[in-house]
């Protein structure tokens, strides 16, 4: 179902291996593009999940307790960015490493004629594998770059911060020993899952879709790479999820009919975009540093898709479990 992802990241990586670039402040522009396409929408679904993951309609009571406990940790993990940013911004990327490594591994058990990923201590792996691609390749391809990105975030809470230990020679050879163990035995344990020609098609696509995200974000600086996995690829397949939990948009996904699906979607999704929106406005005003450059506007949003991504987690961890991923 996604190989079209598959392409798109794969034209990227050429593109940019050939010589293709884009000016310093253009490489904020894919990131910037995902606040209405697809990356900031995929959340704004998170509000029908709760009732389509259980064949519902949605319910006021779902919509007002689910909407309150919502806001609630959405506020209070905004809160710790401005008390303690360098530990908010920790708990992010640990927090992403979790959500997109399951993010990945539902396609893998679920789209798939037979999963070569038959026990859980194999989902975990290929789920942790799969969530540190995006975090750790970039850290040790393009160190500098990475801890850019990094400081333009925490910045705006504390313009002293300077996250020198992301660059550190023992941390980047400590990060890189342990990726590179994490991804092989994630590789060999869903290998030894493969006992028919199904599975072993499943195991395949793992192993293409692991190369294409690592050669992704060897290749790209770490702002565009990112600028295409979250919206194309996560976001993609958390629409596609959602996508199959309805008749209306089940069918016409199922038929290939993307734009219909995309359409259907993008109208449920619009009111919780638009609402995440307001919030982006308050955040770009409350944050003591001014905005003053593409890069600052981009770190105020990667602070929005934070705070929205602890209670976004728990949704999508729920319907993992509720469809059985673990
Ligand atoms: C990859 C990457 C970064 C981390 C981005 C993160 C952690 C984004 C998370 C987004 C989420 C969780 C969206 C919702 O699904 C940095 C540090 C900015 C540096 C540049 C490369
Ligand atoms: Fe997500």
């Amino acid at each position: 179902m996604f190989e079209c992802t598959w392409f798109v990241v794969a034209a990227a990586t050429a593109l940019w291996a050939i010589g293709g670039t884009l000016s310093t402040e253009l490489r904020y522009v894919p990131l910037l593009l995902s606040i209405v396409v697809f990356g900031l929408p995929h959340g704004g679904l998170d509000h029908v999940t709760l009732s389509r993951g259980r064949g519902r309609d949605l319910s006021l009571r779902t919509l007002a307790v689910g909407g309150a406990l919502y806001s609630l940790l959405a506020i209070s993990y905004a809160i710790v960015w401005f008390v303690a940013p360098t530990a908010a911004f920790v708990a992010f990327l640990l927090l992403t490493w979790i959500h997109w490594g399951t993010g990945d591994l539902f396609p893998m058990v679920l789209l798939v004629e037979r999963t070569h990923l038959d026990t859980r201590l194999q989902r975990v792996f290929a789920a942790a594998s799969r969530g540190a691609i995006p975090l750790v390749v970039p850290i040790l391809a393009h160190p500098v770059t990475y801890r850019d990105a990094a400081v333009a975030v925490v910045r705006l809470f504390d313009p002293t911060i300077s996250l020198a230990w992301l660059t550190a020679p023992t941390f980047r050879i400590t990060l890189g020993l342990g990726f590179t163990a994490l991804v092989l035995t994630a590789l060999s344990a869903g290998r030894l899952g493969v006992s028919d020609a199904e599975a072993r098609r499943s195991w395949y696509y793992d192993l293409t879709e692991t190369a294409l995200l690592v050669l992704l974000f060897v290749v790209l600086p770490p702002i565009v790479a990112l600028g295409v996995y979250f919206p194309l690829w996560h976001s993609t397949r958390h629409l596609a999820r959602i996508a199959l939990l309805d008749d209306r948009t089940a069918g016409p996904l199922r038929e290939g009919r993307v734009w219909r699906t995309a359409l259907t979607l993008g109208y449920d999704a619009l009111p919780m975009t638009l609402g995440a929106l307001v919030i982006f406005a308050v955040l770009a005003v409350a944050v003591p540093a001014h905005l003053g450059s593409m890069q600052d506007l981009a770190g105020a949003y990667l602070v929005l898709l934070a705070v929205f991504t602890l209670p976004h987690t728990i949704i999508v961890t729920w319907l993992d479990k509720r469809q059985h991923i673990w």
